[in-house]
């Protein structure tokens, strides 16, 4: 067993709309470990204190998710699993997907199960309908909660007049270079049925855009942190506080035991001041730069 000690501490929650809790920093499969075995990932990650973790039919590594979460052995009470529905299936896919899905992470239900991408449009079936046969799979218990991600305002607003659940979480792209695009979803989120926003690609401005103005803002951000902490703090770390506070869930990546601790750690980083939230802010206005969904959302 692996940094016992890491295992013990309890991982920060935040209440979705459904009154389930969530934790708020997610393992994720898609990206670095998209298409490839992530047994030994995923037990690294579960071992050093993940509990959340992020698959998807997409991502072509539900069976080794589901292998790493064997090989963990916790209980399955302490874990959070998410699956997405992959985009372009119609309503009449979404149970038998679902319970392939099961069959293969090994589980008889996932925690929140989310419509991956509003595009490709679902075969045969419009948005609502989709919806609907994901409000079915939640009646059923396959899936606790149910959410959508890479989810526009006008895709909401396609769904939520005829929903009889209110999706519980919106996963999108956040971070401060598509800060201006992400606002407004996150605004009509909070404002519509408290949609809780689960961020991905939170820390492109580091991996994606090393030094570009959001990673040359950091310095004295870091260094304010590190004083109010007592202990060292990481541009990584002061990035996800940044997106904690304007999101809420932060889904993030790495198969580095060092990196995975920095990441659970972060949760214990003291917050960001508004003066800092705001240099960050101005920092990632300087740029647009979109990695994901350029066919949802544009460029
Ligand atoms: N719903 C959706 O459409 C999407 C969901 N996701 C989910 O989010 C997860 C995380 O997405 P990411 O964009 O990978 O998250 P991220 O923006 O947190 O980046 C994590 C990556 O950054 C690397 N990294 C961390 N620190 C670094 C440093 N200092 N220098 C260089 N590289 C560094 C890690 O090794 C890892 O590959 C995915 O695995 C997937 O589960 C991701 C994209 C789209
Ligand atoms: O989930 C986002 C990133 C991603 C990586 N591979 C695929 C395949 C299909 C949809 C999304 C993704």
């Amino acid at each position: 067993m692996r940094s016992r000690q890491w295992c013990l501490r309890a991982m920060a929650t935040i209440t979705l709309n459904d009154g389930t809790q969530i934790p708020s920093i997610a393992y994720g499969t898609g990206t670095a470990l998209f298409g490839r075995d992530c047994a030994n990932a995923v037990r690294l990650a579960i071992d050093t204190g993940f509990t959340h973790l992020d698959g998807a039919q997409a991502y072509g590594n539900e069976d080794s998710l589901g292998a790493g979460i064997q090989a963990a052995g916790k209980p399955r009470s302490e874990l959070y699993i998410v699956t997405k529905l992959k985009g372009g299936l119609g309503a009449a896919q979404v149970k038998p997907s679902l319970v392939k899905s099961l069959q293969q992470l090994g589980v008889d239900y996932v925690d929140l199960f989310l419509i991956h991408t509003p595009k490709p449009h679902p075969q045969d079936s419009t948005l609502l309908e989709l919806w609907k046969a994901v409000e079915a799979v939640h009646a059923e218990g396959l899936a606790k909660s149910i959410g959508v991600s890479n989810f526009t305002v006008d895709d909401l607003k396609a769904i939520l007049p005829g929903a009889k659940i209110i999706p519980s979480v919106n996963q999108i792209e956040v971070h401060p270079y598509v800060w201006k695009a992400a606002e407004p979803i996150v605004k009509y989120c909070r404002e519509n049925g408290n949609i809780a926003i689960a961020s991905y690609g939170g820390l492109t401005p580091l991996n994606r855009v090393p030094g570009g103005p959001v990673d040359n803002v950091l310095p004295p951000i870091v260094q304010r942190l590190e004083e109010a902490f007592g202990k060292p703090v990481t541009a990584n770390q002061a990035l996800f506080k940044w997106t904690c506070q304007k999101a809420a869930i932060v889904v993030t990546t790495s198969s580095k035991e060092a990196r995975i601790k920095e990441y659970l750690e972060s949760v214990r980083v003291p917050d960001l001041t508004a003066d800092e939230i705001q240099a960050i802010d101005d920092a990632g206005a300087k740029l647009h730069k979109r990695f994901f969904m350029k066919h949802v959302f544009g460029e």
